[in-house]
Parts: structure tokens; C-alpha cells; sequence
């Protein structure tokens, strides 16, 4: 089974998820991939050892040159977007070559920032194998990392295509799972009580099906495609889809990148961001996180004063205000300045509340 969803940004494309995606290679992408003079594939090492052969299977008609780059977090890196350019470089790439980003949001993200900033821009498509990408894949943020701070030297850059074959996401580790299950969770409170009900009813994460997982993947995308379509370079709406980040992007810069996987910050930064807005369903929320296990437990090793750096320099805020999307209710998100006070009072609060959930 294989479903398609539209992306109308200022440069449309399609988003195909199911089963034999990368069949399109040669069917409605034939175009695009035998017009290109080179076809990179930047693949996750850890992906690639589980499932290049698989996506070269469906590639065997085209010549194709394969680069790995390190899994994960890891590759959100200078060295690695240096490492990508000197191979498209010394591969005799040009204005008409094409790149494959195969591999979670880090390699999309990386690849896509790779795709474009080569000679000021390529075409790439997105090959996302990790429940989390369902976001990342979608939307055109591209970006690496910088010390002081998450994905803060990128660009907006769509892809040409989403081809999303959710096979791959067998392999997926349990973590993974939870990390990538955190962001399917803000799209629902971003958007719909409903869906989120369901969603807080799942004990454990890791014995969804198949046809489970994609039924939620595919409202994630409509959510982010719809938000995307109305704002895609983020002056307004789009930067409710950053719901929970603010924290989430300050915990990952201070464990260090990779330290703690993007959803499960995800998942503690929206624990936060749901009591400064006194949701009724904060508790229900930490309840859940704990069933699925979520490390509530690494918020307390971290004070006010190590995450406040980074909470000042969110990409949402100016002049250090404290930023944040809360929630008026489920489906109602606004942005809000938190005075540094009151921010930290309700982390304390916050913390001393997960020892008894
Ligand atoms: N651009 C955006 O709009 C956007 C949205 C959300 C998140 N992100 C970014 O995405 C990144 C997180 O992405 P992610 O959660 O996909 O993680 P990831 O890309 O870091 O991958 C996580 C781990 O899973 C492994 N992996 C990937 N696919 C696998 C598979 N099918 N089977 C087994 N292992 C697999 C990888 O090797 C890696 O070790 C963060 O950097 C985050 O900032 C970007
Ligand atoms: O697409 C968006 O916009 C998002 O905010 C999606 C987030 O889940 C994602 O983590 C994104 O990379 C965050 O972007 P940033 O601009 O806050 O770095
Ligand atoms: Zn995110």
C-alpha cells in the first residue's frame, strides 16, 4: 500500500508513504533522475549497513555514487558538511546532479543543507527511515549544529520528493521509536484532542504495527504540510510546530548533541511547556512518558541556570527574551515571552512534580 500527500510550498512536491516507495524511482521520478548528470546517495552508516542494498535494488537502472556519513546526530556537523561538498566536488558534480538523502532527520538535515548550498543549490530527495523523520523529511529546514546551539546554521530548502518506505522503520531501535513517537505527539496537541487521546492511550510504543504507525505518520504530515503551506519560511504559524523545543533544544545542547535523542528532548520540553500553560492533560502526559520510558528522570540533573544560555538564544526570541509555544488548549497553540522568573519557578515546580509521577 502507498499513499501521497501534497506539499504546496513555493516549490510543491509530493510526500509517497507506504510500502515500495523507491518503485517510483522509475515511475513518476524517472524524469528527474535520468535528466541528472550524477545521483548522489548520502546514506546514515548505520542505515546504510541495514538497507543500502535494499534502496540500491531499486536504483540498478541509474549509475549511482554512494557516500556514507557518520549516524546519526553525529553527522549535523561542519566536518561532515565540509566531507559532502569535497565528494560532489570530486565526483564531477554540477548544477544537474542530484542528491539522495537517505537516513533520519540528521541526515536530511545535513544533506539537505549540503543540497542546498552546492554551487547555491541542487535538487535532492528525501529518503527518511526513522519514525522522528516524518517531521523532518517534511517542510524544507535544513541545518547542522553549532556549539552554542541546536540547528543554528542552515537554510529552508524543499526537497523534490518524500519518499517515505515505512519497511525500513522495522529496524528501527526502541529509543528511536520513542524519540520519533515524541514529535507524532506535537503534532496532535498542536492540533487535535482526539487524535492526542489515542495516542496518551498507547502503553508501549514498541508493539505498534505497521499499518499503526503510518496511520499516525500520516496525520503528522498532514499537520506539518498544512502548517508549512501557510508559513513556510516561519514568521508566524510555523513556529508552533516548534512546540516543546525551546527546552528540548537547550537539554540536547547541554548533554551534548546526540546525548539525549531529539524526541525524548522533545518529550520533556513539552512536559514543560504544558505546565507553564496549565494543560489538563500535563499529568496524563508524564504518566504516559513514564509507561514508554521516557528519561523525565534527566531533567533533574540539569539546573535552571545550565539550560538558560541556550533557552535565551532560541531561534523564536530576540534580545534573550524567554520564547515558548504553550497551548490555550489541545489544537490551540500561541507563542508566548516568559519573564526568567517565572520560567524558572515552574521548572522547579516541574521537577519536584516527576518524582511522584
Ligand atoms: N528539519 C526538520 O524540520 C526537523 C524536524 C524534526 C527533527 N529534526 C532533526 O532530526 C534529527 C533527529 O532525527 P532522527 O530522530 O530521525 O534521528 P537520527 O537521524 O539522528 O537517527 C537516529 C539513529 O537511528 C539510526 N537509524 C536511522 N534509521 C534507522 C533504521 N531504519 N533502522 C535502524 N536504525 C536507524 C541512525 O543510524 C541513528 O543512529 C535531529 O537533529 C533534529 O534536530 C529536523
Ligand atoms: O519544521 C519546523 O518548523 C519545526 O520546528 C519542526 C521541529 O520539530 C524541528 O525539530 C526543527 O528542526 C526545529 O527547527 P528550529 O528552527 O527550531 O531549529
Ligand atoms: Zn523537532
Amino acid at each position: 500500500m502507498m499513499k501521497q500527500l501534497r506539499v504546496e510550498a513555493d516549490h510543491p512536491y509530493n510526500v509517497h508513504i507506504g510500502h515500495q516507495v523507491f518503485s517510483l524511482f522509475t515511475k513518476d521520478y524517472h524524469g528527474l533522475l535520468s535528466s541528472a548528470d550524477r545521483i548522489v546517495v548520502v546514506a546514515d552508516a548505520q542505515v546504510a549497513k541495514l538497507h543500502l542494498e535494499y534502496l540500491l535494488g531499486y536504483l540498478r537502472e541509474f549509475d549511482v555514487r554512494v557516500l556514507t556519513i557518520p549516524a546519526g546526530e553525529q553527522a549535523k556537523s561542519v566536518e561532515t558538511f565540509m566531507d559532502c561538498h569535497t565528494f560532489l566536488l570530486s565526483e564531477g558534480c554540477s548544477r544537474k546532479s542530484l542528491l539522495l538523502a537517505f537516513g533520519g532527520g540528521a541526515t536530511g538535515d545535513v544533506a539537505g543543507f549540503v543540497a542546498s548550498t552546492f554551487m547555491r543549490g541542487i535538487p535532492y530527495i528525501q529518503l527518511p527511515t526513522t519514525i522522528l523523520a516524518h517531521d523532518s523529511a517534511v517542510g524544507g529546514k535544513t541545518a547542522i549544529n553549532h556549539k552554542l546551539g541546536k540547528n543554528m546554521i542552515g537554510t529552508f530548502y524543499q526537497p523534490e520528493a518524500v519518499l517515505y518506505d515505512i519497511q525500513l522503520l522495522r529496524t528501527l531501535p526502541a529509543d528511536e521509536v520513542r524519540s520519533g513517537m515524541a514529535e507524532v505527539v506535537k503534532h496532535a496537541f498542536i492540533s487535535n484532542e482526539s487524535w492526542l487521546l489515542e495516542l496518551l492511550e498507547i502503553d508501549e510504543l514498541g508493539t505498534m504495527a505497521d499499518g499503526e504507525i503510518m496511520a499516525h505518520l500520516e496525520k503528522g504530515i498532514a499537520v506539518k504540510a498544512a502548517i508549512v503551506e501557510e508559513d513556510e519560511f516561519e514568521s508566524g504559524v510555523r513556529k508552533y510546530l516548534n512546540f516543546g523545543h525551546t527546552l528540548a533544544h537547550a537539554l540536547e545542547g547541554h548533554f551534548g548533541y546526540g546525548r539525549i535523542t531529539h524526541g525524548e528532548a522533545v518529550a520533556l520540553g513539552m512536559a514543560y511547556a504544558l505546565h507553564l500553560s496549565n494543560h489538563a492533560r500535563l499529568n496524563e502526559f508524564l504518566v504516559w512518558c513514564r509507561k514508554n520510558s521516557y528519561p523525565l528522570e534527566k531533567l533533574q540533573e540539569v539546573s535552571f541556570e545550565e539550560i538558560l544560555p541556550f533557552m535565551k538564544k532560541d531561534k523564536k526570541s530576540s534580545e534573550g527574551a524567554l520564547s515558548f509555544v504553550l497551548l490555550e488548549k489541545t489544537g490551540t497553540p500561541f507563542l508566548e515571552t516568559i519573564e526568567e522568573k517565572r520560567a524558572e519557578a515552574a521548572y522547579l515546580e516541574l521537577c519536584s512534580m516527576l518524582g511522584g509521577v
